[in-house]
């Protein structure tokens, strides 16, 4: 088996690399690259991990034929198009723990250093000035931290700021009530927490209801005298409302790791007075990189040499216990969604998706996908189980799952039922001896086959010599059979014949099969 290849593009700690080869992958690390230089790279990479620098935009996924998942030693993925990734088929994970204390440990750090000004204060110091009167400072005991965010990062920091006996007061629309309990703050929405709030950290990721949290208009609403610090993404606070804010003195002080361009070689906020900044600091300490840079290459590398998917953000988690557990059914799931989906093309409106007995007991998302994977495969060569419920969701397909615990003449069985115009019609399969995916039934009739190469698939009204003169069609044809499968609803009704064959079928020998008496469908299929 070729060894899956990896590159690693942002600077990130060695462990990352010697992790990847103990398990199996071969790494290069080739960091500070242009796009373009990537994007002429990228294609020979089965994996990708970054931090933030490396931008993985369309041109770049465009460019990735070969890639499978892409990585992010960190948390904020807002530098990887995932729609578009998602689209190709590829996997996008992050590491959401990894630097999550380091980051909360940099706001309290800014906090602090807001307080009692110490960057201004020891640079005036080194400067010769000793300047004892220049720099009050406040306290924070006693102070109210509005946190806007109260996900990893910010229920650690809320846990700090309550060790500096400091309240604190959390805006999150997804924050329990049992769960701000817990963590001993106040939940509160974001027009009390800035009329409350001494100071106010974020902590959310940037999105359309985050861009300019702290707006003009929100900055005025904010208490007289607030401090505030950003180590979540920049975007979240107006900066040219900020500069007017800490010009005028409504805002006391402003600590940003992060800003809306990045790297930011020039602000306006560059030099106003009680303000401070770091470069994107908020993970860099030698045990978060040390985290995320391990975790990231047992991530990817688990999913390219074992399909384990963990922490990946536009697909479901499958455990590397799961995954073996999972992986015969994956396979009969998309096969039996390749057969419906030849046998229907593109006629199907709605697909339901059951599970009986044993398969019923495992996860059946990676199942769903798998089979809306085969499914779509008449629609496209690229479709994956990544891709393939988004694309499903485009079509408009409504996709119905139903577990039954009980088993029935199988120990575990998946049917299919897809719904076109003309009705309904349901395939299904199980799992023989050692994890071999096997058709059991075709359109309620009994039929057992293996769904493998070329296969021809014929509908016919059941009749004395009806398989010798197809035998004959075939024969004449230079087509030769592999393997028979025949099943009938009753004698003299609708039977169903499958027919692994050596090589595609051709249209002028599916045509001659069609004018046989009692055909009623020809399909060649392909596995
Ligand atoms: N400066 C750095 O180096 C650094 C390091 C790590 C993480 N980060 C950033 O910190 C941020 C937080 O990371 P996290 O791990 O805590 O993420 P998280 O997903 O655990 O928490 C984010 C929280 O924001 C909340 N949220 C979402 N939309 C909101 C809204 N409209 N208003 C209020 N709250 C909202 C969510 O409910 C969630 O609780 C992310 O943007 C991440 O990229 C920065
Ligand atoms: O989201 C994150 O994890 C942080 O922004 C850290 O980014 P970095 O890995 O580029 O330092």
């Amino acid at each position: 088996m070729t060894k899956p290849k990896i590159l690693i593009s942002d600077k990130m700690d060695p462990r990352a690399a010697e992790v990847f080869r103990e398990r199996g992958c071969e790494v290069d690390v080739i960091t500070g690259k242009t796009p373009e230089e990537l994007a002429a790279m990228i294609g020979a990479y089965d994996g990708l991990a970054i931090r933030s620098s490396t931008k993985v935009t369309k041109a770049i996924l465009d460019a990735a034929t070969n890639l499978k998942v892409i990585g992010r030693a960190g948390i904020g993925v807002d530098n990887v198009d995932i729609p578009y990734a998602s689209a190709k088929g590829v996997i996008v994970m992050n590491t959401p723990f990894g630097n999550s204390i380091t980051t909360a440990e940099h706001a309290i750090a800014m906090m602090f250093a807001l307080a009692r000004q110490i960057p201004e204060a020891n640079a005036q110091t080194q400067e010769g000035l000793w300047p004892k009167n220049g720099f009050m400072g406040v306290e924070l005991t006693g102070k109210t931290l509005g946190l806007i965010g109260a996900g990893n990062i910010g229920s650690i920091v809320a846990d700090r700021a309550l060790g500096l006996k400091m309240k604190v007061v959390a805006y999150d629309p997804f924050l329990s009530a049992e769960r701000a309990v817990e963590l001993g703050i106040e939940k509160a929405d974001l027009d009390t927490l800035l009329g409350k709030a001494d100071f106010i950290t974020l902590h959310t990721p940037l999105t359309e209801q985050t861009r300019n949290i702290l707006s003009r208009e929100n900055l005025a609403k904010a208490k007289k005298g607030v401090r505030i610090i950003n180590c979540a993404r920049g975007g979240l606070i107006d900066e040219a409302a900020l500069k007017d804010a800490l010009d005028s003195g409504h805002v006391a002080g402003a600590a940003l790791d992060v800003f809306v361009e990045e790297p930011a070689k020039a602000s306006p906020l560059f030099g106003t007075p009680n303000f401070i900044c770091t470069p994107h600091l908020g993970a860099s300490t030698d045990e978060a990189q040390v985290n995320v840079a391990i975790q990231v290459a047992e991530q990817l590398s688990d999913y390219l040499v074992n399909g384990g998917i963990t922490n990946a953000l536009n697909v479901p988690s499958l455990s590397a216990e799961e995954a073996p557990k999972l992986k015969p059914y994956m396979a009969l799931a998309e096969k039996l969604g390749r057969l419906v989906g030849q046998l229907e093309g593109d006629a199907i409106t709605s697909v339901a998706i059951e599970t009986e007995g044993a398969a019923a007991q495992l996860n059946q998302k990676p199942i769903v996908a798998a089979v809306l994977a085969g499914l779509m495969r008449v629609y496209s060569d690229t479709v994956n189980m990544v891709n393939a419920p988004f694309l499903a969701k485009e079509r408009g397909l409504d996709v119905r799952e139903v577990r039954h615990d009980r088993e029935g003449v199988y120990a575990t069985l998946l049917r299919i039922t897809v719904t076109t115009a003309d009705g309904s019609r349901s395939v299904a399969g199980t799992i023989f001896g050692k994890g071999e995916p096997r058709l059991v039934e075709i359109h309620g009739i009994k039929v057992e086959a293996d769904l493998d190469g070329d296969m021809l698939f014929v509908v016919n009204v059941d009749a004395p010599g009806f398989i010798g003169r197809l035998g004959s069609a075939l024969g004449q044809a230079d087509v030769n059979i592999g393997t028979f499968h025949l099943g009938r609803r009753d004698a003299g009704g609708e039977a169903v014949l499958l027919l692994s064959v050596d090589g595609a079928v051709p249209e002028p020998v599916l045509w001659s099969i069609c004018q046989l008496d009692g055909v009623k469908k020809v399909k060649a299929l392909r596995f």
